[in-house]
């Protein structure tokens, strides 16, 4: 294009991309840049926006506490309605959904890290609140702050690590968050399973509870430290400041010329848009202010593309079911007559954790495009045999306990193999692709088109939590799981169309990929 944008070949030229074809030269030029191994600078920085990635995964489960009947009057306990659990549950991934947006619009006008210190305020309040709470209504509240925190976390966390990360890492550190994410929900099943053992009245759950807040307060601290993103910077004119967190991104082993190239990329996508903005709202096609970074979302064909692609990959990570899992295993698995229930769905957990710990080594070797495209159909199977499985046993969702007719033992160990199938295939990909959103953005709509896609994953989240049980009684547990390999096969062919490969890209280069006819899939 201009002698400017010939200054950013150095930096993109040493980080081969993966061709789309999946071709074996590009395969080998990949793993090279994928051995090198990004600064301890750029690893400090992830570790700690990581932690909300704990906190996030904490809440996410649900299994935290099992609350007897401490909400209910001490004059007439009783046990919590599935109505109450429901609202309890819900209220979380619906604040999130609502905040996601908003908090876009706070991280454009005061910065990714302003963001997440609002996250870790309101994580610790929610965290407080609800280790006080006395009512049903009272920990509603207390969810319903933490579903705003975990709301705006979700969103700017992955946008923070994707702006600081050097290209040829992006993948492997926006993963790095989603590992924290399943290691918090490790630790909410372990500690989950402790607290049923030590019985389910008492106030142990609400020391538990009420101690989120300290790793939320610990990270407001951390955050306090570390800086800003490069782009943000740029974003409000604060080049030199710019200049000095990618030179430490960079940690001086690229030469002048490399933080050069870098800073001038990021100045010349700002100037660009800025004038593509000025010439757009003086031909009268966008509006001033928020409205007109809806309109040049909306308006702009490589941005609308991008909002498409990030909103089907996020509603995909939910509809495909991968959470009725996290949030109703012990509930099969009681079904099933498994002996220790909440022990096996520990299994889920794990299993989640181990393989999102795969993808963190595989994410930018292999690409996001193709993990996907080799991990869903193992996600199908799996639910497919899972629903083989649920074809020889007779129990309804709500039912508990095993009837006379005794599952098959065979049934249940199948079915608990084709879970396990099931969620690595979903832990390899579709669990945190969809996390990468924020790289198919252009800097100017980056914000609130990941906030949006955010609230899409959060939406379906709400929608999957509500459907899951209602959908086993309705449909029989095997159509349930025939139905979520159906949206995966759906969503395997919207992929293969729709979402190009950006590994290895800049974020500039990226964004730009979907200015091409073909939707940058060849
Ligand atoms: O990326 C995460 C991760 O895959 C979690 O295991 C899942 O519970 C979340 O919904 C998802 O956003």
């Amino acid at each position: 294009m201009n002698s400017a944008e010939d200054s950013e070949e150095p930096l993109i030229s040493r980080l081969p991309s993966p061709s789309p074809s999946g071709d074996e030269d590009n395969h080998d030029a990949d793993s090279d840049s994928a051995n090198a191994s990004p600064t301890l600078f750029i690893y400090l920085l992830t570790f700690s926006a990581g932690i909300s990635g704990l906190l996030f995964g904490c809440v996410i489960s649900s299994t935290l506490v099992s609350l007897g009947t401490a909400l209910s009057p001490p004059h007439s306990p009783r046990p919590l309605t599935s109505a109450e659990k429901s609202i309890i549950t819900s209220s979380t991934s619906l604040f999130a959904l609502l905040v996601s947006p908003f908090s876009s619009v706070l991280a454009d006008a005061l910065g990714r890290k302003r963001v997440i210190l609002a996250a870790d305020v309101l994580f610790a309040v929610g965290a407080v609140a609800q280790a006080c709470s006395g009512t049903v209504w009272a920990m509603v509240l207390g969810r319903s702050v933490v579903g705003l925190a975990v709301g705006a976390a979700s969103f700017v966390v992955p946008l923070y690590v994707a702006e600081l990360a050097p290209a040829p890492f992006r993948g492997r550190l926006v993963t790095m968050n989603v590992v924290f994410i399943t290691l918090g929900q490790v630790v909410a099943y372990v500690v989950g399973w402790g607290l049923g053992q030590l019985g389910e009245e008492g106030t142990a759950w609400r020391w538990m509870v009420g101690l989120g807040a300290l790793p939320a307060v610990v990270q407001g601290l951390v955050v306090l430290a570390i800086p800003e993103t490069p782009r943000f910077l740029v974003m409000v004119g604060r080049v030199a400041e710019a200049r000095r967190v990618v030179e430490k991104v960079l940690g001086g082993k690229e030469g002048r010329g490399e933080v050069d190239a870098t800073v001038k990329g990021i100045e010349m996508e700002v100037r660009e848009e800025a004038e593509a903005r000025r010439l757009r709202r003086v031909s009268g096609v966008e509006r001033d202010g928020w409205m007109g970074s809806v309109d040049e979302l909306l308006g702009v064909r490589r941005n609308r593309r991008a909002l498409v692609i990030a909103c089907l990959l996020q509603g995909l990570q939910q509809l495909c079911g991968f959470n009725s899992l996290m949030y109703f295993s012990a509930t099969i698995f009681t079904m099933l007559g498994f002996p220790i229930p909440t022990l096996t769905s520990l299994v889920v957990a794990v299993t989640n954790f181990v393989f999102t710990l795969a993808a963190l080594f595989l994410i930018d070797r292999i690409g996001r495009r193709r993990i996907l495209l080799w991990s869903i159909p193992f996600m199908i199977a799996g639910l497919l045999l899972a629903a083989y499985g649920f074809s020889f046993i007779k129990l309804s969702s709500t039912d508990s306990t095993r009837d006379s007719t005794s599952p098959a033992q065979g049934a249940a160990v199948m079915i608990l193999v084709s879970i396990m199938v099931y969620v690595a295939g979903y832990a390899l990909g579709l669990g945190n692709v969809p996390w990468m959103q924020s790289e198919l953005f252009a800097l100017n709509v980056r914000s609130l088109g990941s906030g949006i896609s955010t609230a899409t994953n959060w939406g379906a989240n709400f929608v999957i939590g509500l459907t899951f049980l209602l959908l086993m009684d309705a449909l029989t547990p095997s159509w349930t799981f025939v139905l979520y390999a159906a949206i995966c096969a759906t969503g395997y062919g919207l992929v293969w169309k729709f979402y190009p490969e950006t590994a290895g890209l800049s974020l500039e280069e990226a964004a730009g990929l979907l200015e091409d006819e073909n939707w940058g899939v060849r």
